[in-house]
């Protein structure tokens, strides 16, 4: 829900100010050509108006065929102009908009950049995909429903009133009187319009949502034959977005019978006091239907006018979102002005550290460890102690609540986060690939990296000779999640990446989990050539993955428990070593059984 201050932020005035001073104002020349259009547009109108009089006087008054040719020539220019004048305000209100949907696009896009992994712990994706199509269109229609509107439609109701003014005061000003009224019908549907369109909105970002969803997860419902389900929940937020919409169609024609009746009621008074001026007090029939033709050329510029409030407001509430995306502060406020890390040892040092995702419930507590120099140390345990926490530390993805996180001595907090994550080359759980080719995702690690690089990478990665085997060999696509690929072989691409960064630091987390014997191996491999002279973390649920480490170290609530060399550790007895008997057992037994860790 929002606070009464954001609704004070987000009123609809402020928002419309925000929008044409922050946005608007820079195309400020092109608005200018554009109302010049504009303006011609309307004088042609209106000068069209005008001319039907002396037609009208041309042919059955004075009976002037010369006079009426003139004015047919006159006419084909006119309407000529028109059309070239409403082309240059089109052409350019587009160009104006298509830039000002495309800056917001990049402005958002930019501004999830800049956002923590907190920030996207804390929402679900799409509701971004959904603000950034949704927000970035809606701040162009209001400033073209502006434009057009203070434009197009205003300029031209100036020209045709003036017609009928200048043709007959009198019957103009009795025509007029149904302004009024239909204003106030009006003004009271606004406020009912927003809030249709705020849920409108909603729901639409869910559509986006279930879709996006069952995309992603097409795999598990498909395997989990969740179809039908899925089904349901979109034909669910379809039908809610359908019943606003419809909600939202009776709303806004609500008004439609009583301003058609109005504008019937003003035309009869033009129709039978014209008729009686024209016959009683031998007024010009010129006049009268110069008048008529001014008078329902202007009631579609002025009806328009009269529903600007409403697609105001619907627009609006796309607006709102956009803004309250670029208004919030970055999670994860720019440091590019901090001291940059200086690796010289490549020693990592965590010094009684406590930290918390959420509020009061801790996480790592005084959790401290040493991972030596060019060594690789392992972090092993139950799910949940705090392993991954740990990498999440490190990289500065959170940043600790208490005690130090030391690299070299720097305290990662005082080191600009680019410098630090530019020293570290992570392996996660989950590989991710890049939409792509094999080639383009290997030099992610290394943007600009050459040919040799990534040969040399993919070859270290062990990866080398499987892409070759592919018919496209480097330029092989990986689709959207790397789908093509099998998980063994996503895994060497994501080593390989690691590889061409040649980071002096690497953080492996669980790399093997999911792969079969063999892949293991060939991911092992490359895995152990990675690390070979750097200093190496490593987080391993299986521990036979691990027992060659250095130094191992089991995290338990939030702490290092026990550390030590494999064979020390199962020597003491202690919490490694009944997790490495639970998991020999396991490996003995033919059915599959949960690790003890992980
Ligand atoms: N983004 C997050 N927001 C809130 N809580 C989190 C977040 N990430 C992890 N946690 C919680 O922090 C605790 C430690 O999680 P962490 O991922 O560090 O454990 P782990 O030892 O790596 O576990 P696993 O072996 O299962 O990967 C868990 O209780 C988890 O629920």
């Amino acid at each position: 829900m929002s606070s009464a201050a954001d609704d004070a932020r987000y009123r609809p005035m402020v928002l419309i100010r925000r929008l044409f001073v922050e946005q608007g104002v820079g195309h400020w020349r092109k608005y200018a050509f554009a109302f010049v259009f504009m303006a011609v547009a309307a004088g042609c109108t209106a000068f069209s108006a005008y001319l039907i009089g002396n037609v009208i006087n041309e042919t059955y008054v004075n009976r002037n065929l010369p006079g009426i040719m003139v004015l047919g020539a006159i006419t084909v220019a006119l309407f000529a102009l028109k059309g070239i004048a409403t082309y240059g305000h089109t052409v350019l209100l587009s160009q104006i908009g298509n830039r000002i949907i495309a800056d917001n696009q990049r402005a958002v896009f930019a501004k999830l950049l800049r956002e923590g992994l907190g920030f996207f712990s804390d929402r679900h994706s799409t509701e971004f995909i959904a603000r950034l199509t949704a927000g970035a269109n809606a701040a162009t229609q209001v400033i073209n429903l502006l434009v057009m509107s203070l434009g197009r439609d205003l300029l031209s109701l100036i020209g045709l009133v003036t017609v009928m003014v200048v043709q007959d005061p009198v019957l103009s000003f009795f025509s007029f009187f149904v302004a009024p009224p239909a204003f106030l019908v009006l003004r009271k549907m606004v406020r009912r319009v927003y809030k249709i369109g705020r849920s409108q909105f909603q729901g639409g970002a869910r559509i986006i949502e279930t879709l996006q969803e069952t995309l992603q997860g097409i795999r598990i419902v498909k395997a989990f034959t969740l179809e039908p389900v899925m089904r349901k929940r979109f034909d669910d937020n379809v039908a809610q977005v359908e019943h606003e919409a419809n909600k939202m169609a009776r709303v806004g024609a609500r008004a439609s019978p009583l301003m058609e009746t109005l504008g019937g009621c003003a035309i009869a008074i033009a129709i039978c006091y014209g008729g009686y001026r024209v016959l009683e007090t031998g007024a010009t029939p010129g006049q009268f239907f110069s008048f008529i033709t001014a008078f329902l050329l202007a009631y579609e510029p002025a009806k328009r006018l009269a529903r600007l409030n409403i697609e105001l407001n619907s627009a609006l509430v796309g607006v709102r979102v956009l803004f309250e995306v670029l208004d919030s502060p970055p999670s994860e406020a720019a440091d590019d002005d901090k001291p940059a890390l200086k690796v010289t040892e490549r020693r990592i040092e965590f010094k009684n550290v406590d930290f918390a995702y959420r509020g009061e419930q801790p996480v790592l507590r005084g959790m401290s460890f040493v991972a030596e120099p060019g060594k690789l140390t392992a972090l092993v345990g139950p799910s949940g102690g705090g392993k991954s926490t740990v990498f999440n530390l490190l990289m500065r993805f959170y940043d600790a609540h208490d005690g130090r996180v030391e690299v070299d001595g720097q305290e990662v907090t005082q080191v600009s986060r680019r410098s630090l994550r530019e020293q570290i080359a992570y392996v996660g759980q989950e590989t991710f690939l890049f939409r792509g080719t094999v080639r383009e995702n290997i030099a992610f690690g290394k943007p600009g990296a050459t040919e040799d690089e990534i040969i040399a990478a993919a070859k270290g990665a062990y990866a080398h000779d499987f892409i070759m085997a592919f018919p496209a060999g480097y330029e092989t696509p990986v689709g959207e999640h790397g789908l093509q690929l099998s998980g063994g072989q996503r895994q060497r691409i994501a080593i390989a990446r690691a590889f061409i960064k040649n980071a002096p630091i690497i953080l492996l987390d669980e790399a093997t989990a999911a792969l079969d014997s063999e892949s293991e191996l060939a991911v092992r491999e490359a895995m152990d050539r990675l690390s070979a002279g750097r200093t190496t973390l490593a987080i391993a649920h299986r521990l036979h993955t691990i027992s060659h480490a250095d130094r191992i170290f089991v995290i338990e609530g939030g702490h290092a428990s026990e550390s030590g060399r494999h064979d020390d550790l199962l020597a003491q007895g202690g919490r490694y070593a009944t997790f490495y008997r639970l998991q020999l057992k396991d490996q003995e037994q033919p059915a599959p059984a949960a690790a003890a860790t992980g």
